[in-house]
């Protein structure tokens, strides 16, 4: 059975313990949100950092293509820098003190772990229960998934399988989504199509924008034809506050991907999307079709894309 092929990871992982938990006292107020502002500090750090990383690999691999004198130094230059920012993230603890801070973290920072809203959603859509005993469970592709036991509560309807670029449990399968193959006989593993994708807070983690949009179109094509569902969370300011993204471009891009959008919802921190598949779509057709221009402009605003 092959296996996933596994994506270098952008550092060389490295566990950071945090400092004794002193059992003297109960953790006051203040010990817990300077606890949180601690948390929240190290995850935005880690995606900017993960982001320049990703820009400074790509420039580095656009110069290499062309191998004149002055190329040559600005490739030392940028090698310099992409050894600072590793070292960065190093002393951040790597991508595995991220995953921890975000999961203990996921309650507070994220708003609730994302799945009780794509839950709540199956239900007032009449997906779930599934009524009759015999009807096969859902098969559900949780991307970046930080427990395996986030859909615990309902294993009996649904059955998730669970990956991560970086595996924190033995049941969820070490691999980059964008390896997932199309055919089931590929690997066993990977019981496509889905009826479920979760893109959960995933596709923001990813610093290359192209690769972003890859990954919708991998999605897309993973899912069952006419009924799968892809479940897509973005941090808010994704859609509402970039200069070149927004939520008119995002459907867009998930109608010229055969989907529609059937329910949404935004809370004060994340977007939350459930797409459905209605037809096939031709990657040829739509690749080019959604460039990274600039919607609109302001000091404030953030630089994040996803782009096709
Ligand atoms: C913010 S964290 C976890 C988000 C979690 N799904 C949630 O909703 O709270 C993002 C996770 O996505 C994983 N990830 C990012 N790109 C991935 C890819 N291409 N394949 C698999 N996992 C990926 C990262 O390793 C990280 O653990």
């Amino acid at each position: 059975m092959p296996k996933c092929n596994k994506r270098k990871l952008p550092i060389t992982v490295q566990t950071q313990h945090e400092g004794p938990v002193s059992n003297a006292r109960t953790p006051s107020k203040s010990d817990k949100s300077r606890k949180k502002a601690k948390r929240t500090l190290i995850i935005q750090e880690f995606h900017t950092l993960n982001k320049s990383l990703s820009s400074i690999r790509k420039e580095i691999e656009h110069l290499s293509r062309d191998s004149s004198k002055a190329n040559n130094k600005t490739i030392e230059q940028l090698k310099k820098s992409e050894t600072r920012t590793l070292e960065k993230l190093n002393d951040l603890g790597g991508l595995d003190t991220y995953q921890k801070q975000s999961l203990r973290g996921q309650s507070k920072i994220s708003g609730g772990d994302t799945s009780r809203w794509l839950i709540d959603l199956l239900f007032k859509l009449e997906i779930l229960p599934l009524v009759n005993k015999n009807t096969k469970k859902l098969e559900l592709l949780e991307v970046g998934a930080l427990s395996p036991l986030n859909y615990s509560k309902e294993f009996k309807w649904i059955k998730p399988t669970c990956i991560d670029l970086n595996s924190q449990h033995k049941l969820i399968i070490e691999c980059d989504f964008l390896s997932v193959p199309l055919d089931t006989n590929v690997s066993k593993q990977f019981p496509c199509p889905f009826d479920i994708i979760s893109l959960s807070l995933v596709v923001n983690f990813e610093g290359d924008i192209s690769k972003r949009g890859d990954m919708l179109i991998h999605a897309a094509k993973l899912l069952e034809p006419r009924s799968g569902l892809l479940f897509f969370v973005l941090p808010l300011p994704c859609i509402s506050n970039s200069r070149y993204f927004n939520e008119n471009k995002l459907l867009e891009i998930i109608s010229s991907l055969g989907m529609k959008c059937i329910a949404k919802h935004h809370s004060s921190k994340l977007a939350y999307y459930l797409f459905k598949v209605e037809k096939s779509f031709s990657v040829s057709e739509i690749k080019g079709k959604f460039p990274k221009i600039l919607i609109g402009d302001g000091s404030k605003k953030n630089n994040f894309c996803i782009k096709i």
